[in-house]
């Protein structure tokens, strides 16, 4: 199972996710309690090793501010919320990172679909914190998919099992307070994680 921690903002967080086994660690570029600006997701992006991918996470910028964003941060992969046309991924096909296309349910759920490399399927509103009806996506989305929205070291594993992605992408539930991110809790998640893997 494929483990994603995101909207990382201080190195000591940063650190715990390496070392608890994150597959992916994600970086806030866009609105967001847990906005880094792209010089700071680039310092941050530095502690982590070429095995872990580093991805900026955005919703709704134009593909050139993406851009402009994923090359001063260095990130090798980006993330886009907000029902992006087709051609944003085609216009960042040259980019040089991995393409990640976030949705809710009720888009078009084809991995691979706009060209990007891989699909989360998320709540509705990403970001939030907020569970909602993970069954509802098992078996719809055909190839690599991550499961977001509302997941936590408690419930990871009931969402796992209802779902059954390929990976797990989580925010919220592993923070203290909102845009605050908790290294027991990111231990516990990817613990948790590894118990339902195992
Ligand atoms: O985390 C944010 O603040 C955020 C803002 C805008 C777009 C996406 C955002 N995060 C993504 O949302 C899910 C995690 O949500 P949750 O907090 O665990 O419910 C994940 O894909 C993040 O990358």
């Amino acid at each position: 199972m494929y483990v994603k921690i995101c909207g990382l903002s201080e190195p000591e967080h940063v650190a715990t996710a390496v070392r608890a086994g994150a597959d992916a660690i994600g970086f806030v570029m866009t609105r967001s309690s847990r906005r880094v600006s792209p010089e700071r997701a680039a310092e941050l992006a530095a502690l982590v090793p070429g095995h872990v991918l580093t991805v900026g996470v955005f919703r709704g910028e134009d593909p050139e501010t993406v851009r402009a964003a994923a090359l001063t941060s260095g990130v090798r992969a980006v993330q886009l919320h907000g029902n992006h046309p087709h051609g944003d991924f085609t216009a960042l096909k040259d980019l040089g990172a991995g393409l990640i296309r976030a949705v809710d349910a009720q888009a078009d759920l084809r991995c691979g679909a706009y060209d990007e490399d891989l699909l989360i399927v998320d709540a509705p509103q990403a970001g939030s914190g907020l569970p909602w009806d993970w069954a509802a996506v098992r078996g719809r989305p055909s190839g690599q998919w991550m499961l977001a929205g509302g997941l936590a070291p408690a419930n990871v594993a009931e969402a796992i099992e209802a779902a059954r992605p390929w990976g797990v992408d989580v925010s919220s539930g592993v923070e203290s307070a909102p845009g605050v991110k908790d290294s027991g809790l990111i231990e516990e998640f990817l613990g948790e994680v590894r118990r339902t893997r195992g």
